[in-house]
């Protein structure tokens, strides 16, 4: 018999995460019927929509929700035999039992790249790099692109994208670490929004002709800025809000209309799974650039399942510097 570990959601979180707020449980899980694998958890995602997502698909108790790549430990399914790579989007657990249908086969995967991208720049964020860009900026070479939050998971793709591209990219983030990682990593300007003195002249300074596209992944004060410095007919994927993700009163700023119709703006929002039917191929191109070098990945690597809720309020204060996993 296999006892699984499992963190679940105690209390609904009221503002900011608090540790109190998550419960470890330990289950037996039942021996497999005909067609169900055994899976053991190898890395698990920590991902912002947790925070959202938690007060509007949970109930107290639930198991908290999130993804994987697991192992195929023991299996009754010719499809997934022992040894075998999956994601899941299974919750933090460390071990599950799964009828195959809603595995997601790791394709074949080169000896030198970790796993663990499955979860990050070949995986979910980095698709909603990839179709951010093309679906929504439709980025052209020569375009000048802003990203926010652009030293995280999705931000860092998404410049290093834009530079295959062809862009022009200015990548904001919240400590001087990464703003030198993004410099390293090829973005053309960077700054730390949080100790310029004006975000204003900062965006001006980084591209006094201002912005053909926004990949907003924070919302709030700092995109309201952004959308004044927005060039004429400038496109805006509107991604993330993670600024406002833990506000317990929703915040009030400026309303969007007249730099829209000043500008002629184009602004959407998007959910990456829109784009599922073309999951497989995105994959293959992002796995091909990571393997090329023309994509640099970072990881923030938490060890042990135990830190899981530790792992998550930290990359929501921002102590990530790329994706953050947890090693089990
Ligand atoms: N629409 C979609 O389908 C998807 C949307 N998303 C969204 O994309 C965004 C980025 O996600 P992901 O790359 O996984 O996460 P990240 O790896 O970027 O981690 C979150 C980062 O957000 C930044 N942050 C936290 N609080 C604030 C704040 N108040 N203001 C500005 N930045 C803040 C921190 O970086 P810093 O130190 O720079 O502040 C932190 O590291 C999120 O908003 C997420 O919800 C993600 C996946 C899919
Ligand atoms: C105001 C909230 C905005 C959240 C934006 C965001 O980060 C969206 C993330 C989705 C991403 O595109 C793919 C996902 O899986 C995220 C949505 C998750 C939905 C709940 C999953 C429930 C489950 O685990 O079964």
């Amino acid at each position: 018999m296999v006892r699984a570990k499992s963190w679940t959601l105690r209390k609904h979180f009221e503002g900011f995460p608090k540790t109190s707020d998550f419960e470890l449980k330990e289950v037996e899980l039942p021996k497999l019927k005909d067609g169900d694998v055994l899976c053991e958890s190898v890395f698990l995602s920590v991902d912002p929509y947790m925070r959202p997502y938690s007060g509007r698909i949970m109930k107290e108790g639930d198991l908290m929700i999130g993804s994987q790549v697991a192992k195929v430990v023991e299996s009754k399914n010719p499809t997934y035999p022992v040894g075998t790579y999956v994601v899941a989007n299974s919750g933090w657990t460390t071990h599950f039992i799964s009828d195959g249908k809603a595995l997601q086969l790791l394709p074949s995967w080169p000896e030198k790249i970790p796993r663990s991208l499955a979860l990050g720049t070949i995986g979910m964020p980095g698709l909603t790099a990839y179709f951010g860009l093309f679906e929504i900026c439709k980025i052209r070479a020569g375009d000048t692109v802003l990203v926010s939050a652009a030293a995280g998971a999705v931000g860092s793709v998404v410049g290093q994208i834009a530079k295959i591209g062809g862009c022009k990219v200015v990548g904001c983030a919240g400590s001087d670490k990464k703003v030198a990682h993004l410099k390293q990593i090829g973005f053309d300007e960077a700054f730390n929004y949080k100790t310029v003195g004006s975000l204003e002249e900062a965006l001006r300074k980084a591209s006094p002709d201002g912005y053909d596209c926004y990949f907003d992944n924070v919302g709030g004060e700092f995109s309201s800025i952004v959308l004044n410095q927005m060039k004429k007919f400038g496109r805006i994927a509107v991604c993330g809000a993670i600024s406002g993700y833990n506000d317990t009163v929703p915040q009030k700023g400026p309303y969007v209309q007249i730099p829209m119709i000043f500008n002629e703006l184009y602004m959407e929002g998007f959910i990456v799974s829109r784009w599922n039917d073309r999951r497989e191929e995105a994959l293959k191109i992002l796995l091909r650039w990571v393997v090329e070098g023309k994509i640099k990945c970072e990881e923030h690597v938490t060890e042990g399942f135990e830190k899981m809720p530790a792992a998550f309020m930290g990359m929501l204060k921002g102590e990530n510097l790329g994706k953050a996993v947890i090693k089990v």
